[in-house]
């Protein structure tokens, strides 16, 4: 079978990254995916204002919607206080599988939980299944026609609280206008927007955050 291209980012890192440094494998993947191939990380840019945004919520449980190549998770992880745990949720089964080596080489597989599915059934067996209070911080990089109502079943399923923090990637680019009409609209969150440019690349993207402002 040949190697997806998400095979070759987790092969460079494995060669390349010190093990069990997430900083290195963050600025490998980087390296790679600028340089060779892209990818659809966050990426170098974003992930400068990811970092920001994440220290100042100082979380203690986080939420990703779209796993990908762990990129983000080892991103965030690297920031996470002790005791403190990221959920991340991947539907494409290819790329959880790149994700688990990926986290695991980093170091952060203790503090990572990468859960496969879909949101919709996800989301809804958190407080059950995986013993989620409620979620300090949530990254949403996955279909970004999904954004919208994910977050009103995340408001549904009460894992918001005052003050939780949503952050959008692609807001512009690949973009995602119904979402930014929804929380900037809806009343309940109070929203910032961060200009910035998609990953490896001149077009212009934003990230969106949007803080819970409670029931
Ligand atoms: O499509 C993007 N991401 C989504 C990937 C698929 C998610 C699948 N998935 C995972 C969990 C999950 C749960 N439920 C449903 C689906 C789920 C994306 C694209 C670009 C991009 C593309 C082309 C271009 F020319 C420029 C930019 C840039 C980004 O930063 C992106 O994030
Ligand atoms: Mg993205």
């Amino acid at each position: 079978m040949a190697q997806s291209k998400e095979q070759r980012i987790l092969e460079f890192v494995q060669e390349n990254a010190v093990k069990g440094d997430p900083q290195s494998v963050v600025e490998h993947i980087d390296k790679y995916c600028s340089q060779k191939e892209w990818a659809m990380n966050v990426g170098d840019e974003k992930g400068l204002i990811l970092d920001k945004v994440f220290k100042e919520t100082n979380p203690t449980t986080v939420l990703e919607l779209g796993t990908y190549c762990g990129y983000s998770a080892i991103r965030m992880a690297r920031l996470l206080k002790k005791g403190s745990r990221l959920l991340t949720v991947e539907m494409q089964p290819e790329h959880a599988a790149v994700a688990k080596p990926m986290i695991e080489f980093a170091g952060v597989q203790d503090k990572v939980q990468i859960l496969e599915g879909a949101t919709e059934t996800i989301i809804p067996s958190l407080k059950t299944k995986y013993e989620v209070d409620q979620v300090d911080f949530v990254f949403i990089d996955h279909f970004k026609n999904f954004y919208t109502s994910d977050t009103k079943l995340l408001e549904k399923c009460g894992l918001l609280k005052k003050g939780s923090v949503l952050l959008a990637d692609n807001v512009v680019y690949p973009g995602a206008p119904d979402f930014l009409e929804y929380v900037r609209t809806s009343g309940h969150y109070d929203c910032t927007n961060y200009p910035s440019h998609v990953e490896y690349s001149d077009k212009l993207d934003a990230m969106e955050k949007a803080v819970f402002k409670g029931n």
